[in-house]
């Protein structure tokens, strides 16, 4: 069988995945889910045209010839807090004590900050000009009634909290989180309280994909070693199946022992083995078992992980409602010549930086697939495209940006 692209394979897997239900969620745990409504504003922010500085409310035509040398005396009539709502109209030649947020007193056009100014008893002297609206903050000028103040289908930001608060929403309705079955396979993999023997290996994955899942938002659900034995296997993923959502890793290749594919096939029949015209990650099982997607990911770590990254994060996204599943990418100026055959794109470890206004990649030296401290030392994934067999320094080359 030949191989299909990134694009084909996640196309056919996200067409079988399906969003989960909703819930409501309070805003103090609302952080990383994907709102599902959009919030609306039901009352101008700020509420009322206010002071944006201490000072003082006055009359800015009044005191147009104000300066340092020649302050301008103004009566000063009263005082408005924030909070509190002025009572007196400003009239020509007075002021009136203003604290940051509170409201304008009707009859002032301007703020003048207390710096600008020295208070004599029952009056105070300007020693500015002020221009009309000057350290005003206008009624509405956050927001509007009616606004859509944080649209569904986005992550939920701590902005984004800051403004539900804002439009009073204590708890506003969010997708589920899937819950996501992480086994590991392979009898050269051992558990952290076991002592590793031999060519043993400890099982990386297992614990890399649970964390993967988690700043996907998903819920992992460790299901630890299944050994290369069918009865073993085949247990093991019939415990899977109660979650969302299952991820294997190992076992996809064609080696002797890869027995995931073969348990895989019978249990589902709808289940399709791929490679996968990228490297690292060119094996990948997947297909539903009964309503489950189950995703056999390569046993490389690095394979296991960028693969992880490609398609089953796109799919957890979209299982939470999300808009857009695509990776948060930025450009970035190549800083070495890299060459490779033309048969698969890379996803290469890589650094990049902020570098004098602009963004710089470099990929990490050594980049196999089971080099995880490379993908340590990264923060993106350099896409050297499939029919590219060469990308020059000083390039503008796309990089996906890891961990954001
Ligand atoms: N004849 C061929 N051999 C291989 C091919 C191929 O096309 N033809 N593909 C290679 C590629 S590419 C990859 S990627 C690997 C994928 O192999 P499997 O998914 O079958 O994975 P395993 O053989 O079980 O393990 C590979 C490697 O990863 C280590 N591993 C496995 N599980 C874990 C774990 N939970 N934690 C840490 N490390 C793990 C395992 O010990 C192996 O070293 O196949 C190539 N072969
Ligand atoms: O897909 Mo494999 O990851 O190239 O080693």
């Amino acid at each position: 069988m030949g191989m299909i692209t990134v694009d084909e394979a996640l196309a056919s897997i996200l067409a079988k995945i399906e969003p989960k239900g909703l819930e409501k969620v309070s805003i103090t745990e609302a952080l990383g889910r994907v709102l599902a409504e959009d919030i609306t504003a039901r009352r101008d922010n700020p509420p009322l045209d206010n002071s944006a500085m201490d000072g003082y409310a006055v009359i800015a035509a009044d005191i147009q010839s104000a300066s340092p040398d020649n302050p301008v005396k103004l009566e000063l009539v009263g005082e408005v807090a924030a909070g509190s709502i002025g009572q007196v109209t400003l009239k020509n030649q007075q002021a009136i004590r203003i604290m940051t947020g509170a409201p304008i007193p009707p009859g002032a056009d301007a703020v003048l900050m207390q710096e600008d100014t020295d208070k004599n008893g029952a009056s105070i002297l300007a020693k500015d000009k002020a221009t009309v609206g000057e350290n005003i903050r206008l009624a509405g000028e956050d927001v509007k009634t009616g606004d859509v103040v944080v649209p569904k289908g986005g992550v939920i930001t701590p902005a984004h909290v800051g403004m539900m608060a804002v439009c009073g929403r204590s708890s506003v309705t969010v997708g589920q989180r899937p819950t996501v079955a992480i086994l590991s396979t392979g009898d050269e993999i051992v558990d952290l309280d076991q002592a590793p023997e031999g060519s043993q290996i400890y099982n990386s994955n297992g614990y890399m994909l649970m964390a993967q899942v988690r700043s996907a938002g998903g819920m992992p659900r460790y299901m630890g070693i299944a050994k290369d034995d069918e009865q073993d296997l085949l247990e093991k993923f019939e415990w899977a199946l109660e979650s969302d959502i299952v991820i294997s890793s190992g076992g996809v290749s064609v080696g002797d022992y890869d027995l995931v594919k073969a348990s895989l096939k019978k249990m589902g029949n709808e289940m399709v083995f791929w490679k996968v015209a990228m490297k690292p990650g060119k094996p990948l099982a997947f297909g539903k078992i009964g309503s489950t997607p189950v995703f056999g990911l390569p046993g490389n770590p690095v394979s296991s992980f960028v693969s992880f990254e490609q398609f089953v994060r796109p799919s957890l996204k979209k299982m939470m409602g999300a808009r857009d599943l695509s990776p948060q990418t930025v450009q970035a100026t190549l800083t070495e010549t890299i060459r490779k055959k033309t048969d698969r794109v890379h996803f290469m470890s890589a650094v990049v930086s902020w570098d004098s206004g602009d963004y710089t990649v470099t990929p990490a030296e050594q980049q196999g697939s089971g080099v995880l401290k490379s993908t340590v030392a990264a923060n993106g994934l350099l896409v050297f495209p499939l029919e590219a067999s060469e990308l020059k320094q000083g390039e503008r080359v796309t990089v996906q940006l890891l961990n954001t």
